[in-house]
Order: structure tokens, then sequence, then C-alpha cells
């Protein structure tokens, strides 16, 4: 990396600071489709070169924010470098008045080397958190922290990578344009089923590798009020990702619970509300205690065995953790979300709720201000319930996550 100067690093500092203190624009599924059909390269890039890092910069100064033994972690201190060498990149276009084609290409160009700079983020900010478990105690507050960082963190990145990726796939020319109708990565007829038969098929053969046996799909119901295929204005790689997911986890808990060849299916409902198009998972795996429950959507939760650094070749069917909240963080990006119910010593459904108007599926940011500043600063967490019972319904965690 390109060693920063002290004076560079100060008049970064400021421009940091001076960015942050624009709210991200939150862009509607509509907004996306319309300017994709419509809008030039110019206008985008007009856009971008100023949206790009007001959202970088907001997410910037909460990382500023972490418990300072978490910034020191190695890993943690590498995204950070990243996101700085990033943001550097793109505010030098702030000062490029002119929009010519060597700047529009250049730009393309800076888009992409960007991407793929924060493409293993995901990880390497897991594994920060894991340096900071394996060598600190970790205290409640430090938990919550980092569980409330981590969400507003990914999602953050969701929503760059989506503006980048629709410039990317709209205007550069060495993108092989593959899906036709699709606009950018949205497609506004994307099928609901075929996605859930991709997800279900890659899941199906990791299970397979792993358990040489898998669950077979039974689709319940999938066509809307006139008989036709269910149909939805979005980004079919967020849906995949939140299946195939669902999907792994629903897997192994059928074939774990059961250990027998004789394997209950896995139900999948699709229905179109007026408000929503859901999509249920059903499986008869067992389910999960209600004192548990709570946890499924904590960063790190898993009651896989963690895959060794050695099978970093390979994929392993489950065992960061990771899976289920981030899956969520897809969901709710949209104003869709997902939801557990589950049923001890059965199974568990699954649902994820997606915005069935494309005008109500406006992007989910977070916005760095005080009140997100506050929830950092706080370590007074005052319990204002009795709670004695281990098992309570309402734990020491949502007393603070309530505050
Ligand atoms: N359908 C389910 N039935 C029973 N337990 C489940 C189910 N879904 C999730 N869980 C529990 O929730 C835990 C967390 O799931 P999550 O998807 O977040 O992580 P993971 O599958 O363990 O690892 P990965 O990050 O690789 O997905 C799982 O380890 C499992 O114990």
């Amino acid at each position: 990396m390109r060693i920063i100067s002290y004076r560079l690093a100060k008049s970064l500092e400021k421009m940091v600071d001076y960015y942050s203190q624009f709210n991200p624009s939150s862009l509607s599924i509509k907004q996306f489709i319309d300017f994709g059909l419509k809008a030039s390269e110019q206008k985008s890039y007009q856009f971008l070169k100023k949206e790009l890092p007001v959202r970088l910069a907001n997410i910037m100064k909460e990382i500023h924010l972490l418990p300072d033994n978490l910034l020191k972690m190695p890993s943690v201190n590498l995204v950070n470098n990243w996101y700085t060498q990033s943001f550097n990149e793109m505010i030098e276009f702030e000062v490029d008045d002119g929009c010519t084609e060597e700047t529009l290409t250049k730009f393309c160009e800076i888009l992409v080397k960007i991407r793929n700079r924060h493409s293993d983020v995901v990880q390497t900010m897991a594994q920060g958190v894991m340096e900071l478990k394996d060598s600190h105690e970790i205290d409640l507050h430090t938990e919550n922290s980092i569980q409330y960082f981590l969400d507003r963190f990914y999602m953050s990145r969701i929503g760059i990578r989506m503006l980048i990726n629709q410039h990317t796939l709209l205007f550069s020319d060495h993108i092989n344009r593959n899906h036709h109708q699709h606009i950018g990565c949205i497609d506004p007829y994307c099928d609901v089923i075929s996605v859930v038969k991709d997800a279900y098929e890659n899941a199906r053969f990791l299970c397979d590798q792993y358990y040489l046996t898998s669950p077979e799909l039974q689709i319940c119901k999938s066509i809307d009020g006139d008989n036709e295929p269910i149909k939805i204005i979005y980004v079919p790689s967020h849906l995949y990702h939140m299946l195939f997911e669902l999907f792994k986890n629903s897997m192994r808990a059928i074939v774990e619970h059961h250990k027998t060849d004789e394997l209950p299916p896995l139900l999948v409902t699709i229905v179109k509300g007026k408000e929503d198009v859901c999509v249920k998972v059903s499986d008869q795996g067992g389910g999960i205690p209600r004192s548990l429950s709570e946890r499924m959507f904590h960063y790190m939760y898993s009651t896989a065995p963690q895959p060794s650094k050695s099978d970093a070749h390979t994929v392993p069917l489950a065992g960061y953790g990771y899976g289920l909240p981030i899956s969520r963080l897809y969901a709710r990006y949209l104003h869709g979300d997902l939801v557990l119910l589950s049923c001890d010593g059965f199974g568990t459904d699954a649902i994820i709720y997606l915005k069935a108007l494309s005008t109500e599926a406006n992007e989910l940011l977070p916005i760095y201000n005080k009140m997100s500043t506050k929830f950092y600063k706080t370590t007074d967490h005052t319990v204002d319930w009795r709670n004695t019972c281990h098992h309570s319904p309402i734990s020491q965690t949502q007393f603070t996550q309530t505050q």
C-alpha cells in the first residue's frame, strides 16, 4: 500500500469529516431501474463521485469509534487502510471538473479496483474480531458494540457495492452482458422459483459432499393469483445468497437430526401478497431451543466446528456463524426482512420478506450521527428488569439492546 504522509493523512481526515456530515442518499429499486434505463454515464459519474465518498466517510467515522483494542487488531487495521485508500482514490475525482471520455474510463477502472480491494472485507473483519476474542476478554458492552457495528458496516458495504456494480455493469465495455433483460445487477422479472432451485441444488451439492445424503426439495406453492410463476424486481444474487444460506442450515439440521436415509423434505412456499413477496423455507430439523434463538443472528454464533485454515480452499457447509446475520442484512437492505420461527424438538421455518412494490424497496443505509456515536460511547446499561433465571425470555443482551 502507498505510504500516506502525515500532511496527507491530516487533510484526508478533514475530508472524511467533511463528507461524513452528509447523509447517504438512499435509492429505491425503481430509481435504480429508471436510472439504468435512461441515465447517461456522465450523470452516473456525477452522482457517484459525491455519493461514494459520502457513504465511505459515514462508515469510516464509525470504524474510528470502535473499541481501541479492536482497532489495533492487524486485520481490522488492514480493513481500515483499504477504506482510507479507496476514499482517497474517490476524492481525486472531486477536483476533476471535466468529464472527458478519459475521466469516465479511469473512473470505471478505479471502481473495479476498489471492488476488488474490498472483496475480502467480510472475512477480514471477521478475522479481526476473532483476533480480539483470542487475545482479550470481551465484556458485554464491547460485544454489543461489535454486533451493532458489524450490522451497520456490512450493510454499508452492500450499498456501496450495489452502486459500484450498477455503474460498472451498465457502462463498462469489458463486462460480458450475459443477461440481456438485467438492468445492471437487477432483474426486472426475477423468477423466484428458479433462484430457489439454483440455491437448493448448490447447497445440496455441499450437503452430499459432507453427509453423502441430502433432503429432497418440495415446492408447496409458487404461483400468484393469476396462476403465473411469481416474479419480482430484485437483485437475484442477493436472493440467491439468502436462500443458499437457509438451505445449508436446514439441510445440516435435517441430516443431523434424523441420522437415517429417510429424510423429511425441505418445504418451500412462495407467495405474493399486497405488501410482500414471502419465501418460506420449512424444515423438520429438530428446531432451535428458545433460549438460543436470540443468538442466531449474532456474528460468530455457530454450532458447527470452525473450519480450519487448511480448509481455506474448500467451501465449508457451515462454521463461521455469518450466514444468518448477513442474509438478514441482504433482506433488510431493500426494506425486506428475514425471520426464524422454531419449534424446539421439531423444526424451523425461515421466512424471507421482500417488498412487492419496487417503489417501496428503498435502500436501508446506516447514517453516522450523534445517535450512532452515543451507542458506542454508552457503557452504562442499567438493568431495568428482574432476571434471575438463565433461560428467561428477556435476556441480558435484550436489556442492553433496547436501551
Ligand atoms: N434451520 C435450522 N435448524 C436448526 N438450527 C439452525 C437452523 N438454522 C440455523 N441454525 C443454528 O444457527 C447457527 C448459526 O447459523 P448461521 O447460518 O448464522 O451460521 P453457520 O451455518 O453455523 O455458519 P456459516 O457462517 O458458515 O453459515 C447454526 O450453527 C445452527 O446451530
